[in-house]
């Protein structure tokens, strides 16, 4: 594990978190659970995002996407200083700028593949731009699945549904939540590839928040949060070297006589 990359002044960047803090409640009760991040997510790079249970991650998550107020500190995505918007301009930043995938697929049983894909420039009365949409859904392999519902598809094929559904807006960044919590590995496999390919063939910029280290080796670089500060990095991750810093992680906070077992434990703690 090496220290964080950080680019100056952001540049580079299509989202950055500059002295990100973020409490929660007040007093005696309050929780600060990010204490002074700095963080950049570059276009083409599939960012996984670490730690031990309660470390930060979905926090810096919804900080970074604007589904979350901040304490302290800047966060820009796109070029727009997010920390400064208010509701209107957020939901706009989401609208237009971001894409998102949840562990849930989200999908409406009613509607055909295609119709779900689409659904967010539908709602948004945007027109929908055919040859985007196409390469999408050829890079998403679904192009023999697009008339059927969520239930004639299977977990895998219904999760890259709402992984086409985040990137047929073309987003600066499409922010996914344990995208593959609820898949085998097979399913996850699939997953996983679509959004690598989506970042190494289409550019997109993916975070990924992931207890997964298999799914973690899928990316460029993980990051790698403990109570709420970034810790460090692994570039090019294998599933060994990101099991080796979770043990890192462990070791430093527990009896560093037990590093494997506490790695274990916040490896497997969530299965
Ligand atoms: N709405 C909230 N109100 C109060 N405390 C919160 C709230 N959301 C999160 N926290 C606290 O902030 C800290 C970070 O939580 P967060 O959910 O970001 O962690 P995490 O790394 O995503 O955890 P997990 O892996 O369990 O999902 C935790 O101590 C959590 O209890």
């Amino acid at each position: 594990m090496r220290p964080v990359t950080v680019y100056p002044r952001g540049e580079g960047a299509i989202a950055s978190a500059r002295g990100l803090v973020k409490v929660y409640g007040s007093g005696e009760t309050a929780v600060r659970a990010l204490d002074g991040v700095d963080v950049d997510f570059a276009a083409g790079e599939l960012t996984a995002i670490m730690g031990p249970s309660g470390s930060g991650k979905s926090t810096l998550m919804h900080c970074m996407a604007g589904l979350d107020t901040v304490t302290d500190g800047t966060v820009v995505v796109g070029g727009e200083d997010i920390a400064r918007m208010n509701q209107r301009g957020l939901t706009k930043l989401r609208r237009d700028k971001l894409g998102f995938v949840f562990q849930a697929f989200n999908l409406i049983p009613t509607l055909t593949a295609a119709e779900n894909i689409t659904l967010p420039l539908d709602i948004a009365r945007r027109p929908v731009d055919r040859d985007w949409f196409d390469t999408v859904v050829e890079a998403v392999g679904l192009g023999d699945r697009l008339s059927h519902r969520p239930s004639e598809l299977s977990g895998g094929q219904q999760q890259r549904v709402a992984c086409a559904r985040a990137l047929v807006s073309r987003p600066a960044v499409v922010f996914a939540d344990e995208p593959t919590g609820n898949l085998d590995s097979r399913s996850s496999g699939e997953v996983l590839s679509f959004l690598r390919h989506s970042v190494d063939v289409l550019g997109q910029a993916v975070v990924m928040v992931t207890h997964d280290p298999t799914a973690a080796s899928f990316a460029h670089r993980v990051l790698f949060l403990a109570d709420g500060r970034l810790v460090g990095e692994v570039v090019n991750p294998t599933t060994e070297s990101v099991l080796d810093a979770l043990r890192e992680i462990g070791a430093g906070r527990r009896d560093a006589s037990a590093p494997v077992a506490a790695a274990d434990e916040l490896v497997g703690g969530r299965r």
